[in-house]
């Protein structure tokens, strides 16, 4: 199912739950603002080469709309689309003061080389620097993108608009990034698994992990969960897959990574057929690449008695439904992956302050804001009788109309 099918069908299903009246839904459905822009760059080699650039801006109730930039060459306008409006549900879960927006550029970064990288971020800014801004659409790293595209946003946003570190977050912490902001996502990933599974009488110790995807999110949470006692029992990313069943040594698996550009050939593991991972014998499944991977055709043959969404929409609808009979728990995205956009939140209010804060006190909030929002999203389960998704959809759609009615359209 196309993403924002799913993303819009999930959102209708929490708007029933809450009763919300036809018209109010309607408008939080609809974007508040797409741009869509040609990028055009010169090669190295001096040929030209045309990009299209997105930015969805999706909802500003509650503040500023904020998302990241993905660089893919499988972005497309309805994904684009979909993930500004988990955005605007996961601000929400987070209680942070802020809407959703997610951009992307429909490229392949890997065949790119740094300096036309740097070209094409630079264009794309250029395109779009009147329409984001502090207090307007903050934009952060997502997949393909990295502290240093947003450096290179920031500095060519600033030749418009002087100097503004404010404008992104996930930058380099020379220009002002948070510490803790590399690692947030995947550190968040780890303090809601254990809010999970603390629910069931279990620990992080001792449970067998698989991950798919060893880019920012999935080489943060395998680290993270492997110091807290966890076993890293397969990894994949888009170059293989490998499997250790007495656990993969994730130190190295790092180091390996990051000198061959990615997992394959890792001599502490045997490689395994990738179409595969995701039906592993393990207790925890962690997807944490691309959107829609678990779908009708894999649900069945989960093993997994937990799946913790690192990647934005990883699960079909469909496969929601076939999970949830064979009594699978699913710790939706918008809940599961809140701590990368919590703790850019965090690097706002330390840029708008102008006062840094250390890593340790960064860690602590992220950790505090986790477990509200997973307290926030349990009692919504409660109040209407549903799942885990349902319960964080309710809880952020429900801010979000309160918000939006509190404001009012009178012209
Ligand atoms: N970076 C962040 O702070 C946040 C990221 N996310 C989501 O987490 C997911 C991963 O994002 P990042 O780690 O930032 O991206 P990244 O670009 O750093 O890493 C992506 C990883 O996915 C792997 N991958 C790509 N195609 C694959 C395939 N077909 N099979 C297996 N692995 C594949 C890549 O090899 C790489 O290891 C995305 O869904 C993103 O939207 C969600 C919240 C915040
Ligand atoms: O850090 C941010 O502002 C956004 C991160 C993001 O794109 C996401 O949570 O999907």
């Amino acid at each position: 199912m196309n993403a924002l099918a799913a993303t819009s069908r999930n959102f209708k299903q929490a708007a029933k739950l809450l009763g919300l009246d036809s018209k109010l839904e309607k408008s939080l459905l609809i974007p508040f603002r797409e741009i869509k822009v040609e990028c055009t760059i010169p090669k190295d080699d001096g040929t030209l080469a045309s990009y299209v650039g997105f930015r969805v801006q999706h909802d500003n109730a509650r503040g500023p709309m904020k998302g990241g930039i993905r660089y893919h060459h499988e972005v497309d306008p309805d994904e684009v689309n979909a993930l500004a409006q988990l955005m605007t549900w996961k601000t929400a879960v987070a209680n942070i003061p802020y809407g959703g927006a997610k951009g992307g550029i429909g490229c392949s970064p890997g065949d790119l080389s740094i300096s036309e990288l740097e070209r094409l971020t630079r264009v794309f800014t250029q395109k779009i620097h009147d329409l984001i801004g502090i207090h307007t659409d903050v934009p952060a790293p997502d997949m393909g993108t990295n502290a240093q595209t947003m450096a290179w946003m920031l500095d060519e946003y600033s030749k418009f608009h002087g100097y503004s570190p404010a404008v992104v977050t996930g930058k380099p912490v020379d220009l002002g990034g948070s510490l803790g902001r590399d690692a947030a996502t995947g550190r968040g990933v780890l303090f809601a698994t254990e809010a999970l599974l603390a629910e069931h009488g279990k620990g992080i110790a001792g449970q067998r992990f698989v991950i798919q995807g060893f880019g920012n999110v999935g080489s943060w949470a395998a680290q993270l969960i492997t110091e807290a006692g966890g076993k890293v029992i397969a990894i994949s990313d888009v170059t293989g897959a490998i499997k250790n069943s007495n656990g993969l040594d994730i130190p190295e698996l790092v180091k390996h990574s990051a000198e061959k550009r990615g997992i394959k050939g890792f001599a502490g593991g045997d490689a395994v057929d990738p179409s595969s991972l995701l039906i592993e014998d393990c207790d925890v499944l962690v997807p944490a690449a691309l959107g829609g991977v678990i779908n009708k055709d894999n649900a069945n043959d989960i093993k997994a008695k937990y799946i913790i969404e690192a990647a934005n929409h990883p699960t079909d609808p469909e496969a929601d439904e076939i999970l949830a009979k064979k009594g699978v728990l699913i710790l939706p995205d918008i809940l599961a992956n809140s701590g990368g956009v919590t703790v850019s939140y965090f690097e706002w209010v330390q840029n708008i302050q102008g006062f840094m804060w250390d890593e340790e006190k960064v860690n602590r909030e992220l950790r505090t804001y986790i477990a509200r929002a997973f307290r926030d999203t349990k009692d919504m389960c409660r109040a209407h009788h549903c799942d885990l998704r349902m319960g964080a959809f309710t809880l952020g759609v429900n801010r979000v109309a309160r918000a939006t009615v509190l404001r009012g359209w009178e012209a």
